[in-house]
Parts: structure tokens; sequence; C-alpha cells
């Protein structure tokens, strides 16, 4: 059997060699010459698999080892039978891991509490609903608009979109991109609605850059300059508006969900799955593939105020400063396009909040409440 394989894909030889054998090549060089004579193919979301790449191919199984299935001609692939699986909420701790780290870094730069804020998430799915869990266990305020699910599950614990708008000071879109139909996320945070944002609101998009007229959005930041954004995703990736990125908080080049664990579970997904089309025996177990943390554990003494230790917590884990600085620097040296993908190849070791067991000594019971809420592990030393 013949594998093509996205180059970018962690331990692909590992999950995939007993299958075949493989051709690893970069996500966006994938043509229809390279699956040719493929018989499965396996991405991540920067190879477009439509029609036209398929055409032509001796591909049955097509696996993508992230959550967003939006670079997929669904219909082009149960034209041909195709099989198709992708990783639902294989990196959704990760993308929570970034916005948490995000919102506390803007806090401490503008001096005021998350804890104190209201944060509003629209797409309430893998992503969504683990942000809500956590901030909620967290105390903070929060408002959900998911209209999908509110049709299926009733209104109650939902609010329309705009009504969400008018009462959050942070708000979060964690939609996938979807063109048309009744709840389409394209453009979904239009020009009005961002003229609409109060003064002061935080506005963070890890979903998908079409789901937000950036064009507006840059309007908004160069004209008032009165709300702060946090972007993850962009229109036209890579070749992102650097205008836009000039004027954004925190800029990111579509890394939110990039830890090591979310990753790996991605392949691993894809791996149980093309195990499952051939009819084959599953393969490894996930903590098979899954190294253990270089950081395993961190000794906390109950002596910081309660944010304060969180943010410890939280930037020996993960800062997402590195992240932006990383893009700026990347920029300067080879311009904003080959910069953004460059951070993306060369995206350094990042583990999730999860993997860090925080111990604790003293009397800290606030404290363990909110680490645990946070994400991490929490352990007492006696
Ligand atoms: N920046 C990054 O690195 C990552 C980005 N993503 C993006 O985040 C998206 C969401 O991920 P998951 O939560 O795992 O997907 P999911 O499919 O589990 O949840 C998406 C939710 O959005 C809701 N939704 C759909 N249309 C909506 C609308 N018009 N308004 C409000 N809500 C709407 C759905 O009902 C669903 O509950 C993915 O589709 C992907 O595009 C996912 C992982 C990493
Ligand atoms: O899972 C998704 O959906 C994502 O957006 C991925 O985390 C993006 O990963 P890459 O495909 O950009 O490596």
């Amino acid at each position: 059997m013949k594998l093509t394989v996205d180059a970018n894909i962690p331990a692909a030889e590992r999950c995939f060699g007993d299958f075949g054998s493989i051709t690893h090549l970069p996500g966006r060089e994938i043509s229809t010459a390279h699956v040719k004579d493929a018989n499965a193919l396996i991405v991540r979301s920067i190879t477009q698999v439509t029609a036209a790449l398929l055409a032509d191919s001796a591909v049955r199984f097509v696996g993508t080892c992230t959550i967003g299935t939006d670079h997929i001609d669904h219909a082009a692939l149960a034209e041909r039978g195709i099989t198709f699986a992708s990783a639902p909420g294989c990196n959704a701790e990760a993308v929570v891991d970034y916005v948490l780290s995000s919102l506390l870094t803007l806090a401490e730069r503008d001096g005021w509490s998350l804890l104190s804020r209201t944060v509003g998430i629209v797409g309430v799915g893998n992503v969504g609903s683990r942000l809500l869990a956590r901030l909620n266990a967290l105390g903070v305020n929060t408002l959900a608009c998911d209209p999908p699910r509110a049709e299926q599950e009733g209104e109650q614990g939902f609010e329309p979109l705009d009504t969400l708008i008018d009462r959050c000071d942070i708000l979060c879109l964690h939609t996938p991109l979807v063109s048309d139909g009744p709840h389409a996320t394209y453009q979904l945070l239009n020009a009005q609605r961002i003229n609409e944002l109060a003064p002061g609101t935080v506005l963070l998009n890890a979903g998908r850059g079409d789901c937000i007229d950036g064009l507006a959005l840059r309007g908004r930041l160069a004209g008032k300059g009165d709300i702060t954004a946090v972007l993850d995703v962009w229109e036209s990736e890579p070749d992102i508006d650097a205008g836009l990125r000039d004027l954004v908080a925190l800029a990111t080049p579509h890394i939110a969900g990039h830890s090591l664990d979310g990753k790996l579970r991605g392949t691993w997904m894809i791996q149980q799955a093309l195990a499952s089309h051939l009819g084959t025996p599953n393969h490894d177990a996930f903590a098979d593939i899954c190294p253990l943390p270089a950081l395993a554990s961190l000794h906390l003494q109950d002596a910081l105020p309660v944010e304060d230790a969180l943010r410890v917590c939280m930037r020996a884990v993960y800062d997402v400063r590195r992240d932006h600085d990383s893009l700026q620097r990347q920029a300067l040296v080879e311009g904003i396009k080959q910069g953004f993908d460059t951070c993306r190849a060369n995206y350094p070791l990042r583990r999730e909040f999860a993997t860090l067991n925080v111990q604790l000594s003293g009397s800290a019971v606030e404290l363990e409440a909110l680490l645990s809420a946070a994400g991490f592990r929490v352990s007492r030393l006696s």
C-alpha cells in the first residue's frame, strides 16, 4: 500500500509505517501527481483535498489529523466512494490552553482580572464546551452562542450572537468555517458587528480566519483602536494581512491547537480509522506514542495572589508570547507569508496544561481549586 502523508504530521512513520510505504510531502505542495498512485492520503488542515486533486488517483482513504474539515470536499469524496476520517476534539484542550494563556497575558498587561470578566463563547462544540467548562470552574462569568445546538437542544443556556456581543467583555470565536446554509459562519463577525463591539472588548479568534471580516477589523483597530484583538487564524493564510497583524495584540500563526499531545492524538485517531478501514487490528494505544513531559511537576508555595500563581503554572507549560514573538521575528527575516509557515513547520515542543502536576504546600484551598479548574493536575505535599 502507498501512503502520501503531510511531512508536518508527527509520528507518521511510527503510526502509518506498518500499513505500507510513505511519501512525506509539505502539505501545501501535495498535487495530483503525488496522489496518482497513492492508496491513502493523510493530511492536516493546509492541503485542499478537492475533486481535482483526486481526479485521477487510486486513493481509497483520506484522513485529516485535525478537527477542522473545511479543506475537504466531502461531496467529491462521497462521489468516489472514498472513506474519510477526521480527528474530532484531538487538539481541543490545546486550544483552550491557548485561550487561557492569551487572556491571562492580556489581563496582566492591561491591569484587569480575568476572574471578573464576562466571556462570550461562539461555537460551543469540542473546543467551546471545554473552554466553557474551564472558565465556569474558574468562576468566570460565561455566555454561550451556538444556534445549531440551540435548535437541537433548546434555547436554554444559549444566547443569540447579537445579545452575546452586547453583554460580554471578551468574545471568543470557536466556529468551524461554514460557507452557506442557515448557520453559515463566513464573516460571522461582519463590519456591522465589529463596529458594535463595546470599547474595551477583547476579541479572540481561534476558529477559522474567514469567520471575521479582516478588513473591517483592521479598520476598527486602526481607527478608534479601542478594542483588543487576539488572532490565531487569518484570512488567506499563510499570506495574511501584515497591516492587520501589526494591530493585533497577540498574533500567532494558526498554532492554537499545536500541542504535541494534540498533534499526536490527531495522528493516532487517523491510525485507528485507517486500521478500521482496512479491517486490520488496531495498532497502538495513545499512551504508547505520547512521551512523558520534560516538566512533569512543579512545587508552589501558598504565597502568590491566585491569578499570578495561575500565570506561573501556565507559563511553565505554555506562553503564548513566545508564538507571537516568533511570528514577528520570522516575518522580519523572510516576509509574512514564508515566516508564517516557517513558524508552523519549526514549532517548538509544547505540552498541555494537564501534563503538569502542581504540588502545593500550605493550606492553599482556593489555589488548589483554581489550578485544577484551569486544567492542571494538583497534589498536596504534606
Ligand atoms: N486554531 C487552531 O489551531 C484550531 C482551530 N480549530 C477550529 O475550531 C473549530 C471548532 O472546533 P471544535 O469545537 O472542535 O468543532 P466542533 O465541530 O466540535 O464544534 C463546532 C461548534 O460550532 C457550532 N456552530 C456551527 N455554526 C455556528 C454558528 N453559525 N454560530 C455559532 N456556532 C456555530 C456547532 O454547532 C458546534 O457546536 C474547528 O472547526 C476548526 O475550524 C480547531 C482546532 C484547532
Ligand atoms: O485541528 C484543526 O482544525 C486545526 O486548525 C489544526 O490544529 C491546525 O493544524 P495544522 O493543520 O495547521 O497543522
